[in-house]
């Protein structure tokens, strides 16, 4: 591309990118001017956090899209033309001409979707890669017939020079997005307005997640209603949300609650471990009847009378009292602990009314008559105390009680007096912890510690389980695994509050209410104290400039600070509400879900607005899917579409065809996808004894890493020897990452397969692939997906023979 097309471009993009600094400058403005207000009424209040939040969300959004701004061009046929970016941007005119189409916008679909054959309307399409607000690159495409013989042999990507300098770029740890180079079936599934379970499924680095987290930016800026109940985007672990947690925020969204289903639960930290057979278990269907039977159990009648100590005496429910108070607890809509307020109510109805017939019955003879004082013995000291505990005159005791009724019988005791009574049982020790026997206040919590903490509760609660199963279930109290977690989220449902929770909740919304005020309260004062200051160190005479908050904390600054305040607006009050309705969710490596984990992800998401993505060849987890439609037909029958990619943007040819004889073993009818690109290097295994893998494996390592330039490196090991082997690579590499949450921008990182699940390294080694195999039942999709983690080179250690499914490798010494 010439110089003069370049410059002339340039003055284009400049113009574009004085604009947004303009338009930041007022938003930085307004922002100030809302932090500074101060006092009014609660409805001021709130309209001043929603102004503070709108425009430090436009300030966000800004500098979000400062890098890569522009980045392309479409010429159409009719003469007109428009620039695509990241963000839309106006001119000041009273019309407010667009000068940048936001690349989520209808005009700006071609630039993704139009090819010679259909060319939508453009006659070319640029484009235009910026480094710093300059712009270093141009490259076009036009779209007429000659272009339509090209287009044949480049299998339909759009925008291949632009596409193959991203894909080949070095790793850096973290994700990037794609809006400069997405492709047409990539787009068609972002735009899709499919608004039921979407769900996509693609071999490896097909970009399943890139689009994900782009249709998550589509919706948002689409449907602009849905920020207010926030996206959720479920990965597999932490380290992998960290590794895509930058994607959406640099497009400028940050109503997005990222979150593996283990931290779905409010308060409860995941991070038990467990073996893999007992996660199955709790994986499947059939937990959440056995957590429904549990309650149950919880709720069952005792088996005969329960006598209840009450002072010196004893008084006694028959199981005709309890099944009928428990008959009236369950007989409307209420789960258990609502229910146990009506149960405690029934059963302290008919315990005062025994306490009160005693009472009457040692005043009053069988036929109703007053005693005559002689005592006949009935009336015990606790009796005594109980009446006069309710308030019953001492004097009356034993004296006539038809004294003063002149002549009519006066009750003995008055509602009041029952009243009184009831209260002194409610809190009678002997009487509280018969109703916690039998209807105890439940937490999910302390239900299932109760349930896998005694083999009686277990058997009754799942008698389908084997013996063998329920064992693998029993455990001691004392934290809670990630397979736990839809357990308790669905004993939640059945539980419901109890008061104690309730309240709770309340206080942390209005601490979290109460925090918020304060952030903002707070960045006002820092506004203040610096508008004094600044203006008292004027010279005399000196003319006072007016001062803005840009001017003061800086426009990046101030966004970053706001961006907590609005952050905390939704994901806060998501991540504090268990049953918080998203307006959209989506699900990444998604065929590692257990059926209990859906449906979890089900009720937090009502109206089954969902995106899922996944790759069933990857299925690492035992309580993972093989089938789309097994998982998803219980739960939303036939509403939902599959749509597929079928370009790998990630893995080489080479490598891709190594991976290729695996996938066929695992399901033939799985077509590997298409590798944009050959690389030249062919993937290699090297055979090493059994006791130097660790040495040799660390010395290749470094070997790679000393070639490797900016780029990242993975070795990928099996799960019992990641603590052995990483030690070995961080003697030869110090600074090697490994452990439960590795940090990725690391160099060089050791992972088990499951941590190295949705990542990608430019180089990868992979060592003791017979032992991956052997670890699990589901060994040969988990080295399929170690396999598939190289965007450059990938090498193999075994040591002994080579297992067959990597024995086509090429052998190096
Ligand atoms: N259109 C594109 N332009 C540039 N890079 C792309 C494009 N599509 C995907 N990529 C890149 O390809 C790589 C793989 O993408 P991604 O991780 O989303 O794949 P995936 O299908 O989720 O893979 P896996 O199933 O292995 O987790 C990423 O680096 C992504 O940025």
């Amino acid at each position: 591309m010439s110089n003069s097309e370049i410059e002339r471009e340039q003055e284009y993009v400049s113009t574009l990118y004085r604009r947004v600094d303009e338009l930041r400058e007022q938003a930085s403005e307004r922002l100030a001017g809302a932090l500074r207000e101060n006092g009014g009424t609660r409805q001021a209040r709130l309209e001043r956090e929603a102004a503070v939040a709108r425009y430090a969300d436009r300030v966000a959004r800004f500098d979000a899209a400062e890098n890569g701004l522009c980045f392309g061009r479409l010429d159409l046929c009719d003469g007109g033309r428009h620039y695509i970016g990241r963000i839309g941007v106006f001119d000041d005119s009273d019309d407010g001409d667009p000068l940048l189409i936001d690349w989520r916008a209808p005009a700006a679909r071609p630039f993704y979707v139009a090819t010679a054959a259909a060319p939508e309307g453009v006659r070319r399409r640029r484009h235009i890669t910026t480094r710093d607000r300059r712009i270093v690159n141009l490259d076009d495409e036009v779209l007429d017939s000659e272009a339509l013989n090209d287009d044949a042999g480049k299998e339909g990507l759009i925008g291949e020079a632009a596409l193959l300098v991203a894909v080949n770029a070095g790793r850096t740890g973290r994700m990037r997005d794609i809006v400069e180079t997405l492709q047409a079936e990539q787009d068609e599934i972002i735009r899709s307005g499919h608004r039921g379970v979407l769900v996509v499924q693609g071999g490896p680095g097909t970009g399943k997640t890139a689009v994900a987290l782009h249709r998550a930016a589509y919706l948002l800026y689409t449907h602009r209603h849905l920020t207010e109940r926030g996206v959720l985007v479920v990965g597999p672990n932490a380290t992998f949300l960290r590794y895509i947690g930058q994607v959406l925020p640099g497009l400028g969204e940050t109503n997005v609650v990222l979150s593996t289903v283990g931290g779905l639960f409010p308060g409860v930290l995941a991070r038990r471990a467990e073996p893999p057979a007992t996660a199955e278990i709790k994986g499947r269907a059939v937990m959440a009847e056995v957590v429904a039977a549990a309650v149950r159990d919880r709720q069952a009648a005792p088996g005969g009378p329960v006598e209840i100590p009450y002072g010196d005496e004893t008084l006694r429910l028959e199981e005709e009292d309890y099944r009928r108070a428990a008959e009236t607890a369950l007989s409307g809509p209420v789960l258990h602990n609502q229910a146990r307020r009506i149960f405690v109510r029934e059963i302290l109805d008919v315990l005062t009314r025994q306490v009160a017939e005693r009472l009457e019955s040692v005043v009053l003879d069988d036929s109703g008559e007053p005693l005559d004082g002689d005592g006949r013995g009935t009336l015990g000291a606790a009796d005594v105390k109980a009446l006069l505990a309710a308030g019953y005159p001492e004097e009356l005791l034993g004296t006539d009680p038809f004294a003063d009724t002149a002549g009519e019988p006066r009750p003995l005791l008055d509602e009041a007096d029952l009243g009184e009574l009831r209260r002194e049982l409610a809190a009678g020790p002997g009487v509280r912890a018969a109703l916690n026997e039998l209807w105890p206040t439940l937490t999910p919590q302390r239900l299932l510690e109760d349930l896998f903490a005694d083999p009686r509760r277990l058997a009754s609660a799942a008698p389908g389980l084997t013996e063998a199963e329920r064992g693998l279930l029993l455990r001691e109290p004392g934290g809670w695994t990630p397979a736990d977690v839809p357990l308790l989220d669905e004993a939640a449902e059945l539980l419901g509050e109890d008061d104690r929770e309730a309240t709770a909740q309340a206080a942390a919304r209005a601490r979290a209410a109460a925090e918020r005020r304060e952030e903002i309260a707070y960045a006002r004062g820092v506004l203040d104290i610096s508008v004094g200051s600044r203006s008292s160190d004027l010279e005399e005479g000196e003319e006072s400039e007016i001062l803005t908050a840009a001017d003061l904390l800086g426009a990046e600054e101030l966004a970053e600070r706001q961006e907590v305040v609005t952050h905390r607006t939704v994901a806060e009050r998501a991540a504090a509400d268990r049953a918080w309705a998203f307006g959209h969710v989506i699900v990444d490596e998604a065929q590692e879900l257990s059926e209990m984990a859906w449906r979890l992800l089900m009720r937090r998401c009502p109206t089954r607005s969902m995106t899922i993505v996944g790759d069933v060849a990857q299925t690492g987890d035992a309580a993972g899917t093989s089938s789309w439609s097994r998982v998803l037909r219980p739960l939303v029958g036939d509403r939902w579409r599959l749509a597929q990619l079928t370009v790998n943007y990630r893995t080489p040819t080479e490598i891709m065809a190594a991976a290729a004889d695996l996938l066929a073993t695992l399901d033939p009818a799985l077509e590997p996808p298409r590798s944009v690109r050959e690389t030249g290097v062919p993937p290699w295994r090297l055979t090493t004894g059994p006791a130097d893998l660790p040495q040799i494996l660390a010395e290749r390592t470094a070997r790679e890493t000393a070639s490797l330039g900016e780029g990242r490196m993975a070795v990928i090991v099996p799960d019992a020897r990641l603590t052995e082997l990483a030690a070995a690579v961080a003697t030869a590499v110090p600074g090697a990452a490994y452990g439960a949450d590795p940090d990725l921008e690391r160099r060089v990182v050791v992972l088990t397969v499951r941590q190295a699940k949705g990542l990608e390294f430019d180089s990868v080694l992979i060592a003791d692939p017979a032992a991956i195999l052997a670890a699990s039942p589901r060994g040969r999709n988990d080295l399929y997906v170690a396999l598939t983690r190289a965007t450059q080179r990938l090498g193999v250690l075994h040591p002994g023979p080579p297992p067959v499914e990597v024995a086509r490798m090429t052998p190096t010494a």
